[in-house]
Order: C-alpha cells, then sequence, then structure tokens
C-alpha cells in the first residue's frame, strides 16, 4: 500500500500529516508504531490523520497518534500545521471537540477550548486537588488530553517525566511539563509527552502550563511560552477559552509503502 504524506512540524515538534478525506488508508497499529518510528520508518512525534468531517461547522476531521501507537485527544502543535496545510482558517473536528482557527502572516491561532479541572475529567485515578496533586506538588488539567505542570527545575524533565508519566495516579498516563516562571508574562517550558517522551515543544502542553500558572497566581493570563524549539504565545480567556498562537512549517511531501 503507497501512502502519500506530509512532514511538517510545530516549533520542532514534527507530524506525518496523512490526508484520508478522499481516500482513508488502513492504518493498524502496528504500522502507526513503523511509520512514527526515527530508523525503520519515515519518524516523527505524532502521526496526524484528517478524514472528511461529520460534524456541521466542521471542516477537517483530525486525529492525532503517538509513536507508541496511542490516540490523543488533542494536539497542539500539529493543530496549528493542519490548519496551515488545510488553509482558509478551516474549523478542527478533534476528539477533544471543534476547534476554530485563525491565521495572520505565518502565525497560525488555534482555539484550544476550554481546560478542565475534575479529577474524573483528566482524569486522576481518585478525587484529589488537582492544584496540588500529591506527586511533585503538580499542577493538573486536561485539555483534551491529561498535562500535569510541575513548576521549578525543568532540568528534571528527563528524570521525573517518564516515572511521572505511567504513575498510577494517572490511568491514561499523562504529558508532564516542567515550567520556570521567568516574568509574569513569560516562561520557559520543557515536556516530557506522554507515548513520545521529551519533544522540543508541545501546545497543548504550553496551554495547560498557563492555565495552572494562572490558577497558582503565578503569571497573567496571557504568556510566552519558550521551549527548546520556540515560542508560543498562549492567552486564556475570561470565557475560559484558551488561544495558542505560533507558527507551522511544511518540511517535504513524500510517499511511503
Ligand atoms: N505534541 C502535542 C501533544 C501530543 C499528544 C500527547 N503526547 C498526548 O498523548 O496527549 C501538542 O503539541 O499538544
Amino acid at each position: 500500500m503507497m501512502i502519500a504524506f506530509t512532514k511538517m512540524h510545530g516549533l520542532g515538534n514534527d507530524f506525518i500529516v496523512i490526508d484520508g478525506r478522499e481516500n482513508m488508508p488502513a492504518l493498524d497499529e502496528a504500522t502507526i508504531r513503523r511509520l512514527c518510528n526515527r530508523r525503520f520508518g519515515i519518524g516523527c512525534d505524532q502521526l496526524v490523520l484528517l478524514s472528511a468531517p461529520t460534524l456541521a461547522g466542521a471542516d477537517v476531521g483530525v486525529r492525532f497518534f503517538n509513536p507508541d501507537g496511542s490516540e490523543a485527544g488533542a494536539c497542539g502543535n500539529a493543530s496549528r500545521c493542519v490548519a496551515w496545510l488545510v488553509g482558509n482558517a478551516p474549523t478542527l473536528q478533534t476528539p477533544a471537540g471543534l476547534l476554530p482557527t485563525q491565521q495572520n502572516g505565518s502565525l497560525i491561532t488555534v482555539n484550544m477550548g476550554k481546560p478542565r479541572f475534575e479529577s474524573g475529567d483528566i482524569p486522576l485515578s481518585h478525587a484529589c486537588d488537582t492544584l496540588h496533586l500529591p506527586l511533585q506538588d503538580a499542577a493538573a488539567c486536561s485539555m483534551g488530553n491529561p498535562h500535569a505542570t510541575v513548576f521549578g527545575d525543568i532540568t528534571r524533565a528527563e528524570t521525573l517525566g517518564p516515572a511521572m508519566e505511567t504513575d498510577p495516579l494517572f490511568p491514561e498516563r499523562a504529558n508532564i511539563g516542567f515550567a520556570e516562571i521567568i516574568s509574569r508574562s513569560h516562561m520557559r517550558l520543557r515536556v516530557w509527552e506522554r507515548g513520545a517522551g521529551l519533544t522540543l515543544a508541545c501546545g497543548s502542553g504550553a496551554c495547560a502550563a498557563v492555565v495552572n500558572a494562572v490558577r497558582r497566581g503565578l503569571t497573567e493570563r496571557s504568556c510566552t511560552v519558550t521551549m527548546d524549539g520556540g515560542d508560543l504565545h498562549i492567552t486564556w480567556l475570561e470565557n475560559r477559552d484558551v488561544l495558542m498562537a505560533g507558527p507551522a512549517m511544511t518540511v517535504f511531501y513524500g510517499t511511503t509503502v
């Protein structure tokens, strides 16, 4: 089977985008793992599958898969890439809901929706204070996918990230952000991603980190998040929607077997 794809990235968080809007390829979990593998396949942090939308108001259906084959409810950087690829500021139909987008030159803004804070929404294995988890004093929220943010030393991402991702507190595992507050409008962030490991940037992780920082009184609602791959601008609106603005890049087109 020949599969056409577009290789893209958002701040170095890289994606294989497969457009199944007209012809949907049969992609089982083993094929996804192989395509994502950087030595035995094309290589990426997430594989993104486009489909014809099924909901009124949506322009394109989008699903996100991690290199371990697991499916994610949200992916901020890939959402910007899809908006760039499809064009005309599409509304994305994702597992996390309909996400409107805007384009201003090379800057793409995605409305990532409303964060959720209930233990069951994240989900956590049992009810607890999601602003101070009994695990590294992290703050947790869902951006359509599970996130926990640890404030302080960002060099702990590689050492603490893997164990925290799979801690029994997170029955569906979690993305773990490590954030250092630079000022009330600027933070530094590194994210250990569920099913992918340390990436150069994580859009939903940046949204979660700003939301959690605001809940802790550490930053304003509008904040620049500097990750290893570059900057995102996050705004948590008063209506509770989170806007994420940043670049999206096409790297090459290809066909794989
Ligand atoms: N790279 C992402 C998030 C991808 C999904 C995540 N690993 C998960 O399993 O929830 C982003 O930019 O948001």
